[in-house]
């Protein structure tokens, strides 16, 4: 038992398939915030939390990766099974299992119950999704099923309070048992898995009744968005309205943010007295963290799409459309909720690959997760297609939508390049499958969409406060001193920059950007920030936009956006592959092999530009 404030808790442990809904349970019992999303593969650490029941008792909660059987193939699910079996470095095995399934799925995921009644100790069955299985028009006889499976089992809507009534009042009737021992284990049949599926199959037989509605409301849909021509339309069509409304809609929103920071830059300059102080406050931090912080609407929208998306259930069949692609390239076909994590941050698509089995086809899949747009690319995209493309429409289009989104193209198109040269190269393996089970269709839980979009606002805020602001004073230190400098090139951050200067300006660089990329390597926005502090310390007025519209060539604009799609501008990034993959080798590869790409790519748009006369 473990020992909380000394009272002794028994510890439950949630096992069950991928999108079952264990993660919702253990949010809801907990009061946890663990991302929550409509596909499998969603959770791939354990976590920990205590509860309550009603009556008072408290337990201690374990949240884990879905599991399909019990031998864990991939990181994920061995993490799984090694936290059952008690396996886990200074973790105990749980004293009671709440086995959580699907009931729509009920037919497929019922032998993995049966299945887990071997680990011998006391379970209860959730049979979670209650109204998605009455949607499908499926019956279940409870009762019937308690008695042929031989463990108690308990319906539940885990996204409704109401729904998870019955199974907090169950566990105050056990919990007292776990505690002293006393609550009885299912009894073990050591059966191979095809004599467990025939019983999975015979017991859903008898319990299951399936009114006759030709097809599930998720079929229907399915019919359409699935079709090869139609959902491809269909994908094509939702990815374009998100980009447009990244540009088109936040401009109020961000108007007022401009205007605040405005002011509050004016307010500190007529407050104090011309020195280095109000210098430092407000060419420093306010420009500096203001260049970035005035993003925030775009990305809010840009990620209540993809929660939308995520939440809903149809990301999963974008990721079915362009399963075909994604062969063809060697990518295994679970690469891709992975590779969608990497939008947010390349860190937690990293860890999502821990659901690929193939250890070639996780490698693959990490290496390439950093050309993802991640939301740090955006401050720099955004100022720059703001400042340098026109609000021009071409044809149903604003060509700002349009450059966005040739930016998140090349980054997906290279990433798919890149697989395929790794895939006959360094990653060399066996051919991968797609292995992604379909969710069923969902109206999105407003509270949990509402609490992944503060999450998400929290991390970039949270981002400016702790990354750019400190890179923001560094940078106002070293572009301001010496005090005797005259101009950028005789201070401290000008003399470093100078260093990178000659690399650079064949691929059209000046000596601001080569500054900027340096503190860049932290985090991809300090670009932004950067940029802001240096300019508003060569004593030129106005937005940020304008200053650079007025100084930089288009050709250089461009091919400064074409480096941040490749470059590998984030140490933490480097870090995590590190962890992820046991050592530098990997990290070191990606690193090289990104800044080739970005060198190659920005060198290229500068010429090609040039060429055309732009
Ligand atoms: N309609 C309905 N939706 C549910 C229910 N329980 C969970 N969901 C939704 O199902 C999806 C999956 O839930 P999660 O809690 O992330 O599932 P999980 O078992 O933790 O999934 P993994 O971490 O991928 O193994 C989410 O979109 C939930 O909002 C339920 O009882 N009814
Ligand atoms: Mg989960």
């Amino acid at each position: 038992m473990t020992v909380i404030s000394d009272i002794r808790v028994p510890r439950l442990a949630l096992l069950g398939a991928p999108n079952c809904g264990k993660t919702s349970i253990f949010n809801a019992l907990t009061g946890g915030r663990a991302k929550v999303a409509n596909y499998p593969g969603v959770t791939v650490e354990y976590r920990k939390g205590l509860f309550k029941t009603p009556q008072g008792l408290g337990a201690e909660l374990l949240d884990l990766p879905g599991v399909y059987g019990d031998c864990g193939h991939s990181i994920d699910e061995r993490v799984a099974i090694d936290a059952i079996r008690g396996n886990i470095d200074g973790e105990r095995a749980p004293d009671g299992l709440v086995v959580v399934m699907d009931a729509s799925h009920i037919t497929t995921h019922l032998h993995n119950v049966l299945q887990a009644k071997n680990y011998g100790i006391p379970m209860v069955l959730v049979l979670n999704m209650m109204d998605m299985a009455a949607r499908d028009g499926m019956e279940i006889d409870v009762n019937a099923l308690e008695e042929k499976l031989g463990v108690p089992v308990i319906s539940s809507v885990a996204v409704r309070s109401a729904g998870r009534a019955a199974l907090l009042d169950y566990f105050d009737s056990w919990l007292p048992k776990l505690s002293d021992g006393t609550a009885v284990a299912p009894s073990q049949s050591e059966q191979s898995l095809k004599v467990l599926q025939a019983e999975a199959r015979a017991i859903t037989r008898d319990v299951v009744e399936q009114s006759d509605h030709a097809q599930t409301f998720t079929q229907r849909v399915d019919n359409i968005v699935l079709h090869p021509v139609m959902g491809i339309i269909i994908l094509a069509t939702i990815l374009f309205v998100m980009f447009q409304a990244v540009f088109a809609w936040a401009g109020p929103l961000m108007d007022g943010i401009l205007n605040s920071i405005g002011w509050l830059k004016g307010v500190v300059e007529g407050a104090l007295p011309d020195s280095w102080f109000r210098s430092l406050l407000a060419d420093g931090i306010i420009e500096g963290v203001g260049a970035v912080v005035v993003f925030l609407p775009q990305i809010i929208i840009l990620f209540a799409f993809i929660l939308m998306l995520e939440a809903s259930g149809y990301m999963a069949r974008a990721a079915f459309l362009i399963d075909t692609l994604m062969a063809k390239v060697g990518l295994n076909g679970r690469a891709f909720i992975p590779l969608l994590s990497s939008f947010a941050c390349a860190i937690p698509g990293i860890m999502a690959a821990r659901t690929i089995e193939g250890e070639r086809d996780r490698l693959t899949t990490i290496l390439i997760a950093p050309l993802m747009t991640c939301s740090a690319r955006w401050p720099v995209y955004l100022l720059i297609i703001a400042a340098f493309i026109p609000r021009t429409k071409v044809g149903p289009f604003n060509l700002q939508g349009l450059v966005g989104f040739s930016l998140v193209l090349a980054g997906v198109v290279f990433a798919l390049i890149a697989a395929y040269v790794l895939k006959r190269t360094v990653t060399k393996g066996a051919k991968p499958s797609l292995l992604l089970e379909m969710p069923s269709y969902k109206m999105p839980v407003l509270k949990d969409y509402f609490l992944g979009l503060w999450e998400r606002a929290k991390i970039f805020i949270t981002r400016a406060g702790k990354i750019i602001l400190p890179a923001s004073i560094i940078i106002w230190f070293l572009s301001s001193y010496p005090a005797s400098a005259t101009n950028i090139r005789e201070t401290f951050a000008g003399k470093i920059g100078q260093i990178l200067e000659p690399i650079m300006a064949p691929i059209g660089f000046n000596l601001e950007m080569s500054i900027a990329l340096i503190p860049a390597m932290a985090a991809r926005e300090v670009a932004v920030s950067s940029l802001a502090t240096i300019y508003a310390l060569g004593g030129e007025e106005g937005q940020l936009g304008a200053l650079l519209a007025a100084d930089w060539s288009l050709p250089t604009a461009l091919a400064f956006l074409a480096w941040f799609v490749f470059a590998p501008q984030c140490l933490s990034t480097l870090a995590v592959m590190k962890k992820e993959t046991n050592g530098w080798k990997w990290p070191l590869f990606a690193f090289t092999y990104l800044m080739l790409l970005a060198y190659a790519a920005a060198g290229v748009t500068y010429h090609v530009a040039m060429a055309f006369g732009l």
